[in-house]
């Protein structure tokens, strides 16, 4: 299949990138944050997650992030904020804000479903539909994640078939688009092609997106690869901030500011600018005390 023209890449390091950070970070920060995100071109931005404040405190603040972004004119026009809602009170509270976009999560692993959000996939699906029904009600666009698609922390290797079964499902829900997860970074070129493959059988590739974390280097390898197999949405996180609760030694996603890099090189066009998310990256590694993980942003920042 021939590269894709342009590529869409949503920005998680509000949310991903954040969330597993140990310290408080003060909302007015994540506010700069995604504010910058946005000057540098970013036209959709993971801002929040209506989650257990017990389970992840550093996103306890959501409602005033998303209140700030959607009714107090922090938000730029043209963009999309979106937000994590495990469970119909997370998107009532969601709803409250005025979000036009949330996202519900699952994953292709038992293991990972129970530490992550409590119940296994099956409950997880259940209690997903009601969320999505009532989202689309009320206008509001739903994403699907699938976690583990390339790997459990806790049951290692995930069989395709499996990604597949939870991503037909999310699909049939009604999630305009599938998120795939490689949450732990284990997955090497061949292994996505494979994962990717299976689940093109059951959704068709326009509506998946490839979420993958860098933990052991392979992230941008494994994005050359089924960008070639149609792919066309890439979710990364400035300075590839993050790591999830819930997998230990999980490092961030990739950074946006490599996958820019990349996707320049290779003649895809992406809204966001090189320099100046290479400058939000520098700026939000500072503030927070983080080393940056970027080698394009690092690289770019240093050649001034
Ligand atoms: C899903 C639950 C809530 C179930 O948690 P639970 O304990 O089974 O839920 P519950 O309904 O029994 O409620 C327990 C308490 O949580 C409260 N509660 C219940 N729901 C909410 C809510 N929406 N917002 C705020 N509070 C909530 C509820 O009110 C109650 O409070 P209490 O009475 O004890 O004071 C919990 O397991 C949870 O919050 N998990 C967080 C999981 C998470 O955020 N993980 C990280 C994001 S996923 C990820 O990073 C992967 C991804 C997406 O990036 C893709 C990839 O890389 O793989």
């Amino acid at each position: 299949m021939a590269l894709p023209a342009s590529v869409r890449i949503v920005e998680v390091g509000p949310r991903d990138g954040l969330q597993n950070e140990p310290d408080p970070i003060t909302t007015a920060t994540k506010l700069e944050l995604v504010e910058r995100l946005a000057k540098a071109g970013h036209r959709h931005i993971e801002a929040a997650s209506f989650v257990s404040p017990k389970w992840v405190p550093q996103m306890a603040d959501h409602r005033e992030v998303m209140t700030a972004l959607m009714r107090e004119g922090k938000g730029q026009p043209g963009v999309r904020y979106s937000a994590l809602t495990p469970n119909l009170k997370g998107l009532e509270a969601a709803i409250e804000c005025g979000v036009d976009e949330v996202a519900v999560f699952g994953a292709a692993s038992e293991s990972f479903s129970q530490k992550n959000i409590n119940c296994s996939i099956a409950e997880s699906l259940e209690r997903f539909a009601p969320v999505v029904e009532r989202a689309r009600d009320q206008g509001i666009q739903v994403r699907g994640y699938v976690s583990c698609v390339l790997g459990c922390p806790y049951e290692g290797e995930i069989a395709p078939e499996q990604v597949a079964a939870v991503a037909r499902a999310l699909d049939e829900m009604g999630c305009y688009e599938v998120s795939l997860g490689d949450t732990i970074g284990t997955g090497t070129p061949i292994n996505a092609r494979r994962m990717l493959e299976a689940v093109a059988r059951d959704v068709p590739v326009e509506r998946l997106a490839a979420h993958f974390h860098d933990t052991y280097g392979q992230a941008l390898a494994n994005l050359a690869a089924v960008l070639e197999d149609g792919i066309q949405v890439i979710d990364s996180s400035v300075a590839g901030l993050g790591g999830c609760p819930y997998a230990k030694g999980a490092s961030g996603n990739v950074a946006t500011e490599d996958v820019v890099y990349l996707l320049e090189g290779l003649g895809i066009e992406t809204t966001v600018d090189l320099e100046r998310i290479a400058a939000v990256g520098d700026w939000i590694t500072r503030a927070i005390g983080r080393p940056n993980r970027s080698k394009a942003g690092v690289a770019v920042v240093a050649k001034g």
